[in-house]
């Protein structure tokens, strides 16, 4: 089963168009990370799939639910998390979880108190009183607590420090793991990577690359060699026109290389410079974002 599935989504904010035929596919298990640039319509697509803010064309299908059912008929079966996280200033972590067990019919409020609990949440102060990581961990630990199928997390981790987003990580894992789906947005690429399966790439309020982030960092390898001396006059010249090579760069006696695909023929020729080291690895999230997204919204 697909848990989200969005075609030709369209939707305004006043007479600006912001999401222009979106096509977006939450697969059932996966983390799902929609990255895009400021204002790009990442909330703004959030919310329309909910309901919560207008269509002006195109298709929803929440779960097992008919075509272009949202709004009050998914409650009990989605999770929204908004950036910042939206709890009720006068109640407790406790109460907060009281009405979560009203509300979901899968409630777990065991889920609920080890992830207040992961978070660090304080479970008996007025939620007006927490400080912003803890309000954004409160929201999080009820939307795990809730159970539900599918969550749509706005920049989950905004406001929390580098232990609680580790922490949130694992959660998130954990609940993918039981066959739940996450989709979530976020600016932070390490942490996107560490985290999520697949990223969908929204820009031009259209999502222009939908991938599986191993398959996306696969396609470019970033080759390291550490070289016995100086680069010979030539040399360079010689890497760049290797298949694949597409950019090549000298510090010292350090070699950087950025090959598309496998790197089998740069490092056949690397051999013939006798390196003391050479080490691979894909090429990080940040450099699939700067070449899909780089420069517009
Ligand atoms: N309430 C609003 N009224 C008018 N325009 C809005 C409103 N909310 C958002 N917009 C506009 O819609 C566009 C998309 O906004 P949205 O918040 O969906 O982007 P985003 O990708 O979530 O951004 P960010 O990464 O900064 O959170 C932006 O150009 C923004 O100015």
């Amino acid at each position: 089963m697909t848990a989200l599935q969005v075609a030709g989504l369209v939707a305004r904010h006043g007479r600006r168009t912001v999401l222009r035929g979106a096509d977006l596919q939450v697969p059932q298990g996966s983390i799902t990370a929609l990255l895009g640039q400021n204002g790009s319509g990442k909330s703004t697509l959030m919310r329309s799939v909910l309901g919560l803010h207008p269509r002006q064309g195109g298709t929803v299908r929440v779960l097992d639910l008919p075509e272009n059912v949202t709004g009050p008929q998914v409650r009990g079966r989605v999770t929204y998390v908004p950036t910042g996280g939206a709890v009720m200033p006068q109640e407790t972590a406790r109460t907060h979880f009281e009405f979560g067990r009203r509300i979901y019919p899968r409630w777990s409020l065991e889920r609920a108190l080890e992830s207040a609990a992961d978070l660090h949440v304080p479970l008996d102060q007025r939620a007006g009183r927490l400080s912003t990581g803890q309000r954004m961990g409160l929201a999080l630990a009820y939307a795990l607590g809730s159970s539900t199928e599918l969550l749509l997390l706005d920049e989950p981790t905004n406001g929390l420090d580098p232990d609680h987003r580790r922490r949130l990580a694992q959660l998130l894992v954990a609940y993918a793991s039981n066959g739940n789906s996450v989709l979530l947005s976020s600016h932070v690429l390490p942490e996107v990577e560490g985290l999520a399966d697949r990223g969908a790439f929204l820009r031009g309020g259209r999502i222009i690359l939908e991938a599986d982030l191993d398959d996306l960092r696969a396609q470019h390898t970033i080759v390291q060699a550490i070289l016995p001396d100086v680069l010979p006059a030539g040399a360079i010249q010689r890497l760049r026109a290797v298949p694949g090579v597409q950019d090549c760069e000298v510090q010292g006696r350090t070699l950087t290389v950025q090959v598309q695909g496998e790197p089998g023929a740069l490092l056949a020729a690397l051999a013939d410079l006798k390196p003391v080291d050479v080490q691979s690895k894909p090429q990080p999230l940040a450099d699939a974002y700067a070449d899909l997204l780089g420069g517009a919204a």
